[in-house]
């Protein structure tokens, strides 16, 4: 079977996300007159959207529940901070403009499947200037749930026309390689992205690229690429 789509995590996967992400955290503790985090500890809490980052923010760890009513304050801060800073200070990572660009190319159909929250997720595909590569765009908020649950992996599929088996997933973490593996679609992981401070060597995936470029090489040789109609 031919691949005919490939579906791209965003934060850590097309974009280096952390330091907006970082900043409307941190503005969000300046605001609750809390202690802020450095960079490195904000990383290791992003992959399961929004309301985890939050929850894990406040209170200092990957498994912590803020209290609901701290958490419904600083989840509406947090919220209009990150409007604000959301595509200022990202970058994309290296390769990821070619590899796009090559998988455009080729024909395949292209889609983003992200936990980050829909309402940033196209203002941020837009400011970047790559909105342009993908049909589809599901956000963490678009289904009922998100990765690592199947769901929007098989949505995406179902959005595209194609068959989990004519997909390829890329991503940076193991809610990546979970949802799509359990939709039936291989995922290959970058090495560079934010993986809830797990290493990415061990973490079970169907391969391992250094970059979209080098992904889009390997499809590209591996593959007869099917041009879509
Ligand atoms: O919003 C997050 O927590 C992570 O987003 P991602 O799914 O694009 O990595
Ligand atoms: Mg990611």
């Amino acid at each position: 079977m031919s691949i005919r789509a490939i579906l791209f995590d965003l934060d850590g996967t097309l974009l280096h996300t952390v330091p907006d992400l970082a900043a409307a955290v941190n503005a969000m503790l300046r605001d609750l007159a809390l202690p802020e985090l450095d960079e490195a500890t904000v990383a290791t809490y992003v992959g399961k959207g929004a309301e985890n980052l939050i929850h894990r923010s406040l209170t200092g760890s990957l498994d912590g529940r803020a209290d609901a009513a701290l958490f419904e304050k600083a989840n509406a801060i947090w919220h209009a901070h990150y409007e604000q800073i959301n595509g200022q200070h990202a970058e994309f990572y290296p390769g990821v403009l070619e590899g796009l660009e090559a998988f455009a190319q080729a024909g395949l159909k292209l889609a983003v499947v992200t936990n980050k929250p829909e309402r940033f997720t196209g203002p941020l595909l837009a400011r970047s200037g790559i909105a342009c590569y993908f049909s589809v765009v599901i956000g963490g908020d678009t289904f009922e749930r998100k990765k690592p649950d199947p769901l929007p992996v098989l949505k995406a599929c179902e959005r595209l026309g194609v068959s989990p088996s004519e997909a390829l997933f890329i991503g940076d973490s193991l809610n990546d390689a979970q949802a799509a593996r359990a939709a039936g679609v291989p995922c290959w992981l970058l090495p560079y992205g934010y993986n809830e401070g797990r290493p990415i060597e061990s973490t079970p995936c169907d391969g391992h690229i250094n970059t979209l470029l080098q992904a889009a090489e390997r499809v590209c040789a591996q593959q007869p690429i099917q041009v879509n109609p």
